[in-house]
C-alpha cells in the first residue's frame, strides 16, 4: 500500500458499516467470492491482536468487553499492515470507521477516501436475535454488552454514515431480509454499470 506522495495508485476501499449483527461479515464473505476484494474486519483484527499477546491486548480486550471503541491509532496500524500483507489493491473494510475519530484519523494517515460506503440497515430487535444465536464464543455477544454496542452504534457510528451520506457516498441496503436476498442487492451495487443486463 502506498503512502502520501507516492506515485503508485491508491487502493480501492469500501467501508462496510451497519449495526452489530446486521450481517456485515456474512455479506463481505460473499463479496470476496464474487468480486475479488480482500475482507478486513476491524473487530477480527483487534481480536487477533489480543490472541497474539501484544502489549495492547489487555486494553483492547477490556474495551471490546465494554463495547467501547479502541483508539484509532491502534486499529489503523492493524488495518494498514493487513492491507500491505494482502498483496491486493481492493478492500472491504468492515466495522470501520466506527466514530468520527476513526474516520478523520484514517483519512489523515492513509489519504484514502472510500469509493463508497455499504450500509446495512437492520432493526435492533433482529440484530439482537442474530447476535444471541451466533454462537461464535465472542466475549461481547452477551445481552449486557450488546446493549452497550447498540448505544455506541447510535451515538458514534451513525453520525459517520450521515457524514458520508452528505457526500453522496452511501449505498444503503435493507439487511433484515434473508441472506441471499440481501446479497442480490449487494451484487447489483458491486457490478460495474456496463456489465448490468438490461431487462
Ligand atoms: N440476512 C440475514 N438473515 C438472518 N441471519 C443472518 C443474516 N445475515 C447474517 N445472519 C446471521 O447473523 C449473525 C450475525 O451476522 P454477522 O456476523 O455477519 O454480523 P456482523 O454485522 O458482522 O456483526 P458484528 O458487528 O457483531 O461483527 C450470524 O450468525 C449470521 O449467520
Ligand atoms: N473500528 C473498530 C471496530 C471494532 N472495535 C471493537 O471491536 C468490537 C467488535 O467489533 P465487530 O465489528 O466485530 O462487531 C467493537 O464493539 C469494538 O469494541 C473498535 O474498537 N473499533
Ligand atoms: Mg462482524
Amino acid at each position: 500500500m502506498g503512502t502520501a506522495g507516492d506515485s503508485e495508485k491508491k487502493p480501492t476501499v469500501v467501508f462496510v458499516l451497519g449495526g452489530p449483527g446486521s450481517g456485515k461479515g456474512t455479506q463481505c464473505a460473499k463479496i470476496v467470492e464474487h468480486f475479488g476484494y480482500t475482507h478486513l474486519s476491524a473487530g477480527d483484527l483487534l481480536r487477533a491482536e489480543i490472541r497474539s499477546g501484544s502489549e495492547n491486548g489487555t486494553m483492547i480486550q477490556n474495551m471490546i468487553k465494554e463495547g467501547k471503541i479502541v483508539p484509532s491509532e491502534v486499529t489503523i496500524k492493524l488495518l494498514q499492515k493487513a492491507m500491505q500483507d494482502s498483496g491486493n489493491d481492493k478492500f472491504l473494510i468492515d466495522g470501520f470507521p466506527r466514530n468520527e475519530e476513526n474516520r478523520a484519523a484514517f483519512e489523515a494517515v492513509t489519504k484514502i477516501e472510500p469509493a463508497f460506503v455499504l450500509f446495512f440497515d437492520c432493526p435492533e430487535e433482529e440484530m439482537e436475535r442474530r447476535i444471541l444465536s451466533r454462537n461464535q464464543g465472542r466475549e461481547d455477544d452477551n445481552i449486557e454488552t450488546i446493549r452497550k454496542r447498540f448505544k455506541v452504534f447510535l451515538e458514534s457510528s451513525l453520525p459517520v454514515v450521515e457524514y458520508y451520506e452528505s457526500k453522496g457516498k452511501v449505498r444503503k441496503v435493507d439487511a433484515a431480509k434473508p441472506i441471499d436476498e440481501v446479497f442480490e442487492v449487494v451484487k447489483a451495487i458491486f457490478t460495474p454499470k456496463d456489465e448490468k443486463v438490461a431487462v
